[in-house]
């Protein structure tokens, strides 16, 4: 399987590695050390050095309770740095918005995908990934991060969100996207409690039936912490564990903190793979 954007092929024969850039001053777990654009590309060249073939930025964190951000200041934190990268680098440039005013400003920088933890609900945002072209990550949320981890519940969560993707993937082939250009995503930690997150991890192969690129994100994740009882920077251990699960079943790109440790292990499972013949 092969994803394409621009002059870029992704060989997702192999899973891939998505190093997660925060711009913003409040993220989860860099506490916003890269909110400068030299920063950011400091960071960005060393993910790239390490492994990664793409780069997740982010200006409104996501994480459970973050506050929203403005149309405006979203731009102004992330468009310059799509920019940069793009004019110095070699990678997919993901962006995690949900805004159709980012997801236009990003696609004319030259961003490579758009990766929207709301799958293109928000007013506009359909119709802007549509014109931009690009490839678009579909991604489950119960809620809004504002208060999706109050109560989270389901009568089935794999079900649900199976159901969830189907028909996001209807909705956004209806208005235009080519489906080979949908990729999926399951959503941990966004409106799931921890039993929720392991069932979808332990069933994560079923959502294979797709045929679309699955990727998955569970980085330094509560889901983690939960069980480790550890604050996010002492979660590597776990989150590589969480990425070898994922990879074994075939997930093709991972989204994480630590991409050294993880590309490190990702040759451990490609081994194991290529083995099974
Ligand atoms: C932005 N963001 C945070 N967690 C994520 C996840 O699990 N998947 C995707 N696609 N984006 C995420």
């Amino acid at each position: 399987m092969l994803l394409k954007s621009r002059d870029l092929v992704l060989d997702l024969n192999y899973p891939q590695i998505m190093g997660i850039l925060n711009v913003t001053p409040d993220s989860f777990s860099d506490g916003g050390t890269h909110n400068t654009l030299d920063a950011a590309l400091r960071h960005t060249e060393a993910m790239i050095a390490a492994g990664a073939t793409m780069i997740d930025i982010g200006g409104e964190s996501t994480r459970p309770g973050a506050a929203e951000v403005s149309a405006a200041e979203e731009m102004d934190r992330v468009v310059p740095v799509v920019e940069a990268i793009a004019r110095r680098f070699e990678v997919w440039i993901s962006v995690d918005t949900s805004k159709a005013e980012v997801i236009r400003g990003s696609a004319e920088a030259g961003a490579n995908l758009i990766n929207d933890i709301r799958s293109l609900q928000e007013p506009g945002a359909l119709d802007a990934a549509v014109q931009s072209g690009l490839p678009v990550c579909l991604m489950h949320m119960q809620g809004e991060p504002r208060t999706m981890q109050q109560k989270p519940v389901y009568s089935n969560v794999v079900e649900e969100v199976d159901a969830y993707l189907a028909e996001q993937i209807a909705r956004c082939v209806g208005a235009g996207i080519v489906r080979e250009n949908l990729l999926i995503d399951p959503g941990f930690g966004f409106g799931k409690d921890l039993k929720h997150n392991y069932q979808l991890l332990a069933h994560l192969a079923r959502f294979h039936h797709f045929g679309l690129p699955l990727l998955v994100g569970m980085s330094r994740k509560s889901m983690i912490g939960q069980l480790l009882n550890v604050p996010p920077s002492q979660r590597i251990v776990g989150s590589v564990a969480c990425a070898v699960i994922a990879a074994m079943q075939g997930a093709q790109i991972i989204r994480v903190h630590d991409v050294k440790e993880t590309v490190e292990a990702m040759r451990i499972v490609e081994a194991t793979l290529s083995a099974k013949g």
